[in-house]
């Protein structure tokens, strides 16, 4: 793997009762375009902010091109975009470019940022005169003037329609190939399989997975089983082989699992009288819960009121859960030291 330009080791970061992160460890090497993928509040704009010298851990580790981030010296090389950022209204969008621009030794041209995001024919527009995508086309483009080498962007496309998302992803891919590191949180599948090589999942502050971006999409892309099943009991379906999470709600049972085909074939098998077939897709939102509580040896256990499953089980359980796995012989930090594993391969496999 190439030299880490982002490093956490062990990281924990608290917001008084909240866990944000739980001992992260996570490298990303020189010239790697990474998406940081989890739902809401599962400490992804707080992993960001550690990068970019924002906050700092209550314990572990963060170095940004192996200094800490909070040195100024270390973010000189530094791009980044916030999930909301302001522009002042009545400057125009060339004199914020140039104001930003005059920051750094060797600001990027000012016609060739604007023409990489679509915003050539904007100069003399002020930004209060942008519409809402320009602006954000506009606050993405500001990362780059000074020719950073390492860029964060916090969900970099949000609110913005399909042209203009594609403009940015070009953009973006044009500059990792031009040699920068990016590290990008999204909630889009899209965006993360449009732009990713490797996919950090997160959740409830945790790295679930770290995988090449073939590996991640295979990890998330969970179905949906809709069933009536009058006298089934939550315990036993959660039992079914393959099925990683299930939901009683309106008289319905909803299963969730990566292959429906095999979930029907094992409700035929256990003799489980079900009607009102149903196979969808499963949402991301979905597919990321039922992860969050993926344990690979025991299945979870299965609430008395049928409503249990997937990411109810607190941060405090899970480590329980852990430290119950670590007794029984498997090691916690030998998973971490797989999914660097991974990740190193994902990277030997798509060299830079
Ligand atoms: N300044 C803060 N004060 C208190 N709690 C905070 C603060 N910042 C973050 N948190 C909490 O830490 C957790 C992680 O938040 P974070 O913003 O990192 O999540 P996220 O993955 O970026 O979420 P989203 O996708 O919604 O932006 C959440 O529970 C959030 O409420």
């Amino acid at each position: 793997m190439s030299a880490a330009v982002i490093q956490f080791d062990g990281v924990t970061r608290r917001f008084g009762d909240v866990l944000a992160l739980d001992d992260v460890t996570l490298e990303v090497g020189a010239g790697e375009l990474v998406g940081l993928l989890g739902p809401n509040g599962a400490g992804k704009t707080t992993l960001l902010s550690l990068v970019s010298g924002l906050r700092r851990p209550d314990s572990g580790t963060v170095t940004l091109c192996g200094q800490d981030p909070r040195d100024a010296a270390a973010r000189i090389g530094l791009g980044t975009t916030p999930q909301e950022t302001g522009l002042p209204d009545s400057l125009k969008v060339r004199e914020v470019v140039d104001f930003v621009g005059g920051h750094y030794p060797d600001p990027m041209p000012r016609g060739e940022l604007l023409e990489r995001f679509g915003l050539e024919g904007l100069a003399a527009r002020q930004t209060g005169g942008l519409s809402g995508g320009q602006k954000r086309r506009l606050a993405v483009a500001l990362a780059l003037v000074g020719r950073p080498r390492v860029v964060l962007l916090d969900e970099p496309t949000t609110g913005l329609d399909v042209e203009a998302r594609h403009i940015l992803w070009q953009a973006l891919l044009d500059y990792h190939a031009d040699g920068a590191t990016i590290l990008l949180t999204s909630h889009y599948l899209e965006e993360i399989e449009a732009l990713a090589q490797r996919v950090v999942v997160i959740g409830d502050g945790r790295v679930l997975a770290d995988d090449s971006l073939a590996a991640v999409l295979d990890l998330v892309a969970v179905r949906r089983v809709v069933l009536s099943a009058p006298g089934a009991e939550a315990a036993a379906l959660a039992a079914l082989p393959g099925v990683v999470g299930v939901r009683h709600e309106a008289e319905r049972w909803t299963l969730l699992a990566a292959d429906a085909d095999r979930v029907v074939r094992e409700l035929v098998r256990a003799d489980v009288p079900f009607s009102g077939l149903e196979v969808r897709g499963a949402s991301l939102e979905e597919a990321f819960l039922a992860l969050t509580s993926a344990e690979p040896t025991a299945p979870d256990p299965v609430a008395d009121d049928g409503l249990p499953l997937f990411a109810e089980r607190s941060a405090a359980e899970r480590r329980r859960s852990e430290r119950r796995r670590a007794a029984a012989g498997r090691d916690p930090d030998r998973r971490t030291a797989d999914r660097r594993q991974g990740a190193r391969r994902a990277n030997e496999e798509n060299p830079r």
